[in-house]
C-alpha cells in the first residue's frame, strides 16, 4: 500500500472505531471464537479417521493423544458416537456465533454510513453560503449516496478480511501441528503467491479513484441536464445530452469491466498458483515426509477449506483497496465543508428576539469583492433601511443588488465598512440570529415535490390552516389555491413545475410572510407576475406597513412606486437616492431607466 492509501487506510480504522462503539469488542471477540470453533471442529475429523480405520494416531504432532485426554477429563467415551455428536455440537454453535457475527458486522456497517452521512450533512447544513457557489451541489450528493455505499461496503469487507484471517489461523495450528515445515513451506510460497498479487491489488485502488472522478461527472451531467431539460428541448439538444451521458456511463461501465476483469485475472493467477502449491505439497508429504494416512487426510482436509478462504482473502483486500478512494474523497470533501463553517450546529435557530429591529439596518462603507473579480461588486455604499418602512433598490444588472441581499442576509461579510441593526454591528457570530427575524424570496422559487400546504409548513411547522389561508390572502395566492383540484393539499410537482411562474412566485411570498418576519427581502420576486397580481401584492404588502421592514429589489420601477425610499445603484456604487417622484423628475439614472422601461 502506497502512503497516502496507508494513512487513508488509517483514518477509516479510526472512523469505525469511531462509530462503532461498544459494538465492536464483541464483533472482535467473536471472530476468534469462530475460528477456535472452526480449529477444534478440524481437529475432531482425526478420532474420527481413526475411529474408522483411517491412519493411526502417529505424526499428529501428539492432536490424537490431546483429543483422547480432554474426552477422558470430560467423561465421555472415545467412540464414533460420541465424536460426531461433539463434532455436531461444536460446529453447530460455530454456526450460531457466525450468524450473530454476521449480524453484528451488518449493524456497525449501517452505524459507520449513518454516521459518516449524519457528519457530512451536518457540516453541509454549516457550511457558509460562498462554499455552495463554489462547488457543485452534484458532489455532495455523490459523497451521501455512491460514496457512502463504497464506504459501507468496505466496513463489511474490511470485517470479513479480519474474519477471514481469523479462520485462516484457526486452520493453520492443526496444519502446524501435524506438519510443521511442510506447513511453514506451504505458507512461504502462498505469501510468494499474494506479494505477485500486489500489483493488482495498486490497480484496483487507481481503478477506484478514477470511478470516484467519473461518477462525479455523471451526477453532474444528470442533475445539469435534468434542472435544464425544458431548454434542451427547446435547443433541440436531447441528443447532445444523450451523447455526453453515454460518453460518462461507457467510461464507468469500461473501469468497471477493467476492475472485474483484474480480479478476475488475480483469481486466476491465485487458483493456479494454489492447484501448484496443492500438487507439490501432496507430492513432498507422501514422498519425503511420509506422513501417515490420517494426518495426511487432515491437512488434504485443511488446505482444502483453506483455498477458498484465501480466494476470499484476495477478493476482499481487492474491494477494500476499490473502496479507499470513495473514503478519501468524502474525507477531503467533508474537511473543506467544516473549513468553511459558519456556525458551530445547524441544528435550529429561534433567536429572533436578539434582534427586535427597532429603528433601522445601517450599511456604512460597505466593500465587497467576490474572489475570483478583479473589481468590488460594491465599494464604499452607505444606505439605510427603515425599521417598519419599505426601501427599494434598483439598477441596472450586474450593478450589485442581489450583493447587498446577500450581504443584509448575513450570507457574505464586508470585507470593508460594516452593517449595523439598531446601532449594533453584526458580525459573524450573530448572522444566524439576525438570519432568523428575515424572509427571503428570490427571483427563482423553490419549492418541494409535496403539497401547497407541506411547502408552506416547512416555513412554519405549527403554522394552523387558518395561517396558510391568511398568507396566501396576503400574497394574492388564496384564488389560485382554491381553483386547484385538492386546494392546500395539491401536489405541486417538482420544483413547483405544476404551477404557473406567477403562481410559484406567490406561493413563496405566501411562505415568507407565514413566519411573519422582522424584514422581508423581496428581491425580483414578482418579476413572473402580471402586472394585475403584480399591483395585487403591492397592494397586499402595503397593507403590512408599518408592521414590517421591506427591502424590494426589483427591475420594473412602477412597482418600487410605493417605496418610502429608493436607492439607485450603478456598477457596486451609489448613484441616487429618494423617492419614485423626486427621482422619477430628476435628470439621472433612475429617469434613464423610467424611459426605457415606459418610452411613452
Ligand atoms: N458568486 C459570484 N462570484 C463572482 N462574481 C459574482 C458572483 N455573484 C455575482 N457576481 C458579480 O458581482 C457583480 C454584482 O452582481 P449582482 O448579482 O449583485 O448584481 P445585480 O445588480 O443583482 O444583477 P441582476 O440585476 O442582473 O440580478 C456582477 O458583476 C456579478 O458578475
Amino acid at each position: 500500500m502506497s502512503m497516502p492509501a496507508l494513512a487513508t487506510f488509517r483514518h477509516y480504522l479510526k472512523t469505525i472505531l469511531e462509530t462503532s462503539g461498544r459494538r465492536l469488542v464483541p464483533a472482535l471477540l467473536l471472530m476468534p471464537a469462530v475460528g477456535v470453533l472452526e480449529g477444534v471442529g478440524v481437529i475432531m475429523l482425526l478420532p474420527m479417521l481413526a475411529l474408522i480405520g483411517l491412519g493411526e494416531s502417529k505424526g499428529d504432532g501428539g492432536l490424537h493423544a490431546a483429543i483422547a485426554a480432554a474426552f477422558d477429563a470430560l467423561h465421555l467415551p472415545l467412540n464414533l458416537e460420541t465424536v460426531l455428536i461433539v463434532f455436531a455440537a461444536l460446529m453447530v454453535t460455530r454456526r450460531l456465533l457466525s450468524r450473530w457475527n454476521e449480524v453484528l458486522s451488518a449493524t456497525l456497517q449501517q452505524d459507520l454510513v449513518w454516521a459518516l452521512r449524519s457528519r457530512f450533512y451536518r457540516a453541509l447544513m454549516a457550511a457558509r453560503w460562498p462554499f455552495f457557489t463554489a462547488n457543485r451541489s452534484s458532489d455532495f450528493v455523490q459523497a451521501l449516496t455512491t460514496d457512502m455505499n463504497r464506504i459501507g461496503h468496505g466496513c463489511a469487507h474490511l470485517l470479513r478480511v479480519t474474519a477471514t484471517l481469523m479462520l485462516l489461523a484457526a486452520y493453520l495450528v492443526p496444519a502446524m501441528l501435524t506438519a510443521p515445515t511442510l506447513t511453514g513451506l506451504t505458507l512461504a510460497i502462498g505469501a510468494l503467491v499474494f506479494a505477485v498479487l500486489r500489483g493488482r491489488i495498486r490497480r484496483a485502488s487507481l481503478d477506484g479513484e478514477r470511478i470516484t472522478h467519473i461518477t462525479n461527472g455523471l451526477y453532474a451531467t444528470v442533475s445539469e441536464h435534468m434542472a435544464g431539460i425544458k431548454v434542451a428541448k427547446s435547443f433541440g439538444a436531447e441528443a447532445r445530452n444523450l451523447q455526453r451521458f453515454e460518453r460518462i456511463t461507457g467510461d464507468i461501465r469500461d473501469l468497471l469491466l477493467n476492475f472485474n476483469r483484474n480480479v478476475a485475472g488475480a483469481q486466476l493467477w491465485f487458483s493456479l498458483g494454489s492447484t501448484l502449491i496443492f500438487c507439490s505439497f501432496f507430492y513432498v508429504a507422501v514422498r519425503w515426509f511420509q506422513l501417515p494416512s490420517a494426518s495426511l487426510l487432515l491437512l488434504i482436509l485443511i488446505f482444502a477449506r483453506m483455498m477458498p478462504l484465501v480466494s476470499a482473502l484476495q477478493q476482499q483486500t481487492h474491494h477494500l483497496a476499490h473502496m479507499l478512494p470513495a473514503f478519501a474523497s468524502y474525507r477531503d470533501l467533508l474537511q473543506r465543508c467544516r473549513a468553511a463553517t459558519e456556525i458551530e450546529t445547524a441544528d435550529g435557530c429561534t433567536h429572533q428576539a436578539s434582534f427586535p429591529l427597532r429603528e433601522e439596518v445601517r450599511f456604512v462603507d460597505v466593500g465587497f469583492r467576490y474572489e475570483n473579480q478583479n473589481e468590488g461588486s460594491l465599494e464604499g455604499l452607505s444606505l439605510n433601511l427603515r425599521a417598519n418602512q419599505t426601501t427599494a433598490l434598483c439598477g441596472p444588472s450586474g450593478a450589485g443588488k442581489s450583493t447587498v441581499a446577500d450581504l443584509l442576509l448575513g450570507l457574505l461579510s464586508p470585507q470593508t465598512g460594516h452593517i449595523e441593526v439598531d446601532g449594533r454591528v453584526l458580525e459573524k457570530s450573530d448572522h444566524r440570529a439576525w438570519r432568523s427575524t428575515i424572509a427571503y424570496v428570490p427571483q427563482e422559487t423553490f419549492l418541494f415535490f409535496e403539497t401547497v400546504a407541506d411547502n408552506l409548513r416547512w416555513a412554519a411547522p405549527e403554522a394552523s390552516d387558518a395561517d396558510l389561508w391568511l398568507a396566501l390572502d396576503q400574497a394574492a395566492a388564496a384564488d389560485f389555491v382554491k381553483r386547484l383540484p385538492q386546494g392546500l393539499d395539491t401536489v405541486v410537482g417538482e420544483r413547483g413545475v405544476r404551477l404557473s411562474g406567477g403562481e410559484r412566485q406567490r406561493l413563496a411570498l405566501a411562505r415568507a410572510l407565514l413566519i411573519k418576519p422582522r424584514l422581508l427581502i423581496l428581491d425580483e420576486a414578482t418579476s413572473a407576475l402580471d402586472t394585475e397580481n403584480e399591483e395585487r401584492i403591492f397592494a397586499a404588502l402595503e397593507a403590512l406597513h408599518g408592521s414590517m421592514t421591506i427591502l424590494i429589489i426589483a427591475h420594473r420601477l412602477t412597482t418600487l412606486r410605493g417605496a418610502e425610499r429608493i436607492y439607485v445603484l450603478d456598477g457596486g456604487r451609489l448613484a441616487q437616492e429618494g423617492t419614485h417622484e423626486a427621482l422619477a423628475t430628476q435628470p439621472g439614472l433612475y429617469q434613464s431607466l423610467l424611459k426605457h422601461q415606459d418610452p411613452a
